[in-house]
């Protein structure tokens, strides 16, 4: 069986389609106008959920963990992600507040990877950002139980059925613990995958001034 899912992951390929030309001379100045114009191709050739992203970050024990979030924004060199404060995430961010993000359009062969500090946006913006957000996706946050231990799965389902009526009821309702937060780019580098592994990479590199300074990276 082993052998067979070798086999089966070494006939996979990578890189198929026609994959778009990437000049790294006729970049933009920031990260932020190259990443928005990544963004909107990624949309454009129908890559699906291309602002689900992969957030890693470590404790105190620097040991990392990493799951998908979904991008808020985009301004000023930060990248803005939400969620609640008291899981796995927020744990370790309120002992190591940075982070890593990845994006992977695979129709594209492109990656983003941004790494900085991170920092929480105010009690409105965050305010703001969740009553922004579905009915739905609003009930499940109010339970604030992210990461918890769940019993069984009838559990989930009352307990949703519940916040649901109280959102209906109350549409203003948005729990303590929501938080808007901001990855503070201090590197972003965007990666152009190649048919010919002529891969391109071009990494921006906030200076001590706060400008960008571009350099190209080896495949
Ligand atoms: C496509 C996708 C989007 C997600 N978006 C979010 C999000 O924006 N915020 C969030 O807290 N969790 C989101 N999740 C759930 C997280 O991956 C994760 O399960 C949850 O945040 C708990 O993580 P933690 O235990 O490390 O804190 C998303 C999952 C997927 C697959």
């Amino acid at each position: 069986m082993a052998g067979d899912l070798r086999q089966v992951l070494r006939g996979i390929e990578v890189f198929a389609g026609e994959l778009p030309l990437f000049d790294p001379n006729a970049a933009p100045a920031t990260p932020d106008e190259l990443f928005t114009e990544w963004l909107l191709h990624a949309l454009e050739a129908g890559v699906r959920e291309p602002h689900a992203m992969t957030l890693s970050t470590a404790g105190a024990d620097g040991n990392p963990t990493a799951r998908v979030l979904i991008l808020k924004n985009v301004e000023a060199g930060g990248w803005q992600f939400a969620s609640d404060s008291g899981g796995v995430k927020g744990r370790n961010l309120a002992e190591r507040p940075y982070a890593a993000l990845t994006f992977y359009w695979p129709e594209l062969a492109r990656q983003v990877r941004v790494r900085g500090p991170v920092t929480p946006e105010s009690a409105e913006a965050s305010r703001a950002d969740f009553l922004a957000r579905g009915v739905g996706a609003r009930a499940e946050s109010l339970l604030a139980r992210q990461s918890q231990p769940l019993d069984d799965l009838a559990s989930r389902d009352a307990a949703v059925a519940v916040s649901l009526a109280r959102v209906e009821e109350d549409p203003g309702l948005a729990p303590e613990g929501w938080r808007l937060l901001t990855v503070r780019a201090e590197s972003v580098e965007f990666w152009q995958g190649d048919k010919e592994r002529r891969h391109t990479r071009l990494a921006y590199l906030r200076t001590g001034d706060g400008s960008w300074r571009r350099q190209l990276l080896w495949p």
